[in-house]
């Protein structure tokens, strides 16, 4: 583990006597029983964070770590920091840093090493666990999330609903005459289709819509908190930008996608909210493609 603390260094004899009388090692045991109760990356950083506030008093611990995109913070930054950068076997785990009001003793930066030392190991099998499970959940052509994770966030939308009431809206979107590109094209071009076409899906929405390959050339975006109407304005735009698909290796290639619409409103049939969808694609295909169709 490599380290980094910009706490100040006291004398080692006060070191060594305020380490023998401050430091439990029950309460060492007892995080290190809870590092290994959870494989998520968020409790185990919650308990983490939570035990090492307790045992050195400080007002923030945070644990960053730029390559996977992660920020998990507890309580107010101040201006004395003890900061650690996690490496194990030269992989870069991330940073855990803590801050408060006056400095860190050198007492407090050997019982933060020690703390640390009970992570790297969790932290690195939590790391692990949450590669493979975005993995399992990412389609691999598209890069967008795939019909497992669509499962999944339905599951959760149609809960909230039975609990809450907060309504939501499904688009599904398929590529028009997709057979004829690939046919004409040859599959590697239908490949970049997809790939440009679920790109343009995502950029056309916010980020907080959810956006998957549900199978073959076919989409489905989910929209929390967004009544038809509000749908149905998305989904013009989507459709819009899908004609505005261009592939490199060969300009002259036309894309065009239907649309079906369908809002959760009201609990009886808020789990046909798909079904509802997948009717309004059908019926956009009937009606000549290249339109978004809307059942409520
Ligand atoms: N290149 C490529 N093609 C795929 C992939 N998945 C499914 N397909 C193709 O998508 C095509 C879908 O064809 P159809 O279901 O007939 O639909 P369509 O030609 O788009 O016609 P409409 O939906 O009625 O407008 C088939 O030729 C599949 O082989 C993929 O990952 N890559």
């Amino acid at each position: 583990m490599k380290t980094t603390s910009s706490s100040k260094v006291i004398g080692i004899e006060r070191y060594r006597a305020a380490t023998e009388n401050q430091t439990d090692s029950l309460d060492i045991t007892h995080l290190a029983l809870q590092l290994q109760q959870t494989i998520e990356l968020t409790p185990l950083l919650q308990a983490f964070c939570h035990e090492t506030a307790r045992l050195i008093p400080c007002d923030s611990v945070r644990y960053k770590n730029e390559n996977r995109l992660l920020n998990y913070q507890t309580g107010e930054t101040k201006v004395h920091r003890c900061r650690y950068q996690l490496e194990l076997e030269n992989e870069l785990l991330g940073e855990i840093e803590c801050t408060r009001a006056k400095p860190f003793s050198i007492i407090e930066t050997d019982l933060m090493e020690r703390l640390l030392s009970l992570l790297i190991y969790p932290l690195r099998n939590a790391l692990l666990y949450q590669k493979a499970v975005a993995e399992a959940h990412r389609d691999p052509l598209t890069q967008i999330s795939n019909r497992a994770a669509f499962d999944e966030a339905l599951d959760r939308e149609i809960c909230s609903f039975k609990r809450h009431l907060t309504g939501f809206s499904l688009m599904v979107i398929d590529i028009d005459h997709f057979k004829n590109i690939n046919d004409t094209y040859g599959h590697i071009v239908g490949d970049s289709v997809l790939k440009a076409v679920a790109q343009k899906i995502r950029n056309t929405v916010r980020r907080s819509d959810e956006v998957f390959r549900y199978g073959g050339e076919e989409f489905v975006v989910l929209l929390s908190n967004t009544e038809l109407d509000g749908a149905k304005f998305i989904a013009e735009r989507i459709r819009r930008a899908i004609k505005q698909v261009t592939i490199n290796s060969n300009k002259n290639i036309s894309v065009t996608a239907s649309v079906g619409i369908s809002s959760a409103n009201n609990l009886k049939d808020v789990s046909d909210t798909l079904y509802h969808a997948d009717k309004a694609l059908y019926q956009a295909k009937d009606e000549g493609r290249d339109r978004v169709v809307v059942r409520p």
